[in-house]
């Protein structure tokens, strides 16, 4: 048995989540002050979670330190392909060809990457909002413009607008899908049907399509992951990405894994990396899908308990807030509109009123006023104080109404 309930220190560890917060959700400096002490901030935000990565992966990384050099390296030996295709066929029913499979030290840096290599300067950037705002930044960047598709929101469930996903397709000028699967903000996991409809489109529309697939080993107990890639076989105008870097709680190691079946395009990626990775990295990814699979399990039955109590805790103390429990993700999505003006800056009142660190719903590009991400992947003693914090900050905002 793992100890999720262990409260580790971050500190002097040049963690973003306790050191970057300000540049990132306040655009400010270091001398921006709050109420709160920095290490009196219950941090709800960024996506890394608060429990130690598996022993096995340190374990692993241990090992390679021992063999003392660090020298240029990369990826040569089969093992680490067949160890990461056998996850992915155990877990998803679903796998690749080898000669598919190029390494990137982020999904952002690819994201950006592969919008410059596919999107003509006239072609546009396709995406469902509420979104992950560096599918946006991923176009800004490259000076391409996007184009959003608003989620159906049903009293806290998200469905796809496939009407007006084929409308916005259909524009000739819009070329690259960037498909979020499971869906962050959202937390939603596509189903077999929603993916084929999904697929549909994107075929008739000729579009190219990257399946940013990161969250998919962070499920509830009771869903599955089904890849995009396994309900359109043969189309080769995808990409997919997955990596060990949320589900194992290591993203600081800087590897992912992009599975790009164009040739073309693919030879254009290499031709432009000089692709060596860490061996440390390597060493911990391989260990991750070999022998991770025991700590997962605990990790994802720890983390739906966390969402349980939060629908419990929110239904008590917030009765106007409306949450579904994520299907996928660490990450819920809380609608505080009945308490909030539309234009409220949700992460300034919640840092500054309650102490806690949360992104609000400005960060996610569109179709998202109203609302807070919490990152559920703490100890439970630090949700509860979390939760505790946020719901006095609002109740005390409402004293003497109705609400
Ligand atoms: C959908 C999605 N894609 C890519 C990334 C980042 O990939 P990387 O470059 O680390 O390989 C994240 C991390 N999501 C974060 C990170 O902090 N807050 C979030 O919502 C993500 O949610």
């Amino acid at each position: 048995m793992y100890n999720f309930d262990e409260i580790i220190d971050r500190s002097h560890t040049n963690a973003m989540n306790t050191d970057g917060f300000r540049s990132y959700i306040f655009h400010a400096d270091d001398t921006m002050t709050f109420p709160y002490k920095d290490e009196e901030f219950i941090r709800m935000w960024v996506a890394d979670m608060e429990f130690a990565t598996p022993d096995v992966i340190i374990d692993a990384i241990k090992e390679r330190l021992d063999k003392r050099i660090f020298g240029y390296t990369r990826v040569f030996e089969n093992s680490y392909y067949e160890v990461f295709a056998n996850w992915c066929m155990k877990r998803y029913g679903w796998t690749f060809d080898k000669n598919q499979l190029v390494m990137s030290n982020g999904i952002i840096p690819a994201l950006f990457e592969l919008v410059d290599y596919i999107c003509k300067k006239d072609e546009k950037v396709l995406f469902l909002t509420p979104s992950y705002a560096y599918f946006k930044y991923a176009a800004d960047h490259n000076s391409r413009e996007y184009v959003c598709s608003d989620l159906i929101n049903i009293d806290g469930y998200y469905t796809i607008d496939f009407e007006d996903l084929e409308k916005k397709a259909s524009d000739e000028k819009t070329t690259l899908l960037i498909f979020c699967n499971p869906h962050n903000p959202t937390g939603r996991v596509w189903k077999e049907d929603e993916l084929k409809k999904v697929g549909e489109i994107i075929e008739k529309h000729n579009l190219w399509v990257i399946s940013d697939e990161i969250h998919c080993d962070l499920l509830r107990l009771n869903q599955t992951h089904i890849p995009l890639g396994k309900v359109m076989q043969d189309y080769e105008r995808m990409i997919t990405c997955m990596a060990p870097s949320k589900t194992f709680n290591m993203a600081g190691l800087m590897l992912s894994h992009i599975i790009i079946r164009d040739e073309s395009l693919r030879e254009i990626w290499l031709n432009r990396h000089y692709n060596f990775d860490n061996p440390l990295s390597i060493a911990a990814a391989q260990a991750a899908y070999e022998k991770g699979g025991i700590w997962l399990e605990e990790l994802r039955a720890y983390l739906d308990e966390n969402f349980r109590f939060t629908g419990e805790y929110l239904s008590k103390n917030l009765p106007n807030a409306k949450f579904k429990i994520s299907e996928a993700t660490y990450l819920a999505w809380v609608d505080l509109g009945a308490y909030f003006d539309k234009d409220e800056d949700l992460p300034m009142f919640f840092a500054y009123e309650a102490g806690v660190l949360l992104e609000g719903g400005n960060m996610f590009v569109d179709n998202s006023d109203g609302f807070i991400r919490l990152n559920l992947a703490c100890p439970i003693s630090m949700l509860k104080g979390g939760l505790k914090r946020i719901c006095e900050a609002v109740n005390k905002k409402h004293e003497g109404t109705d609400k």
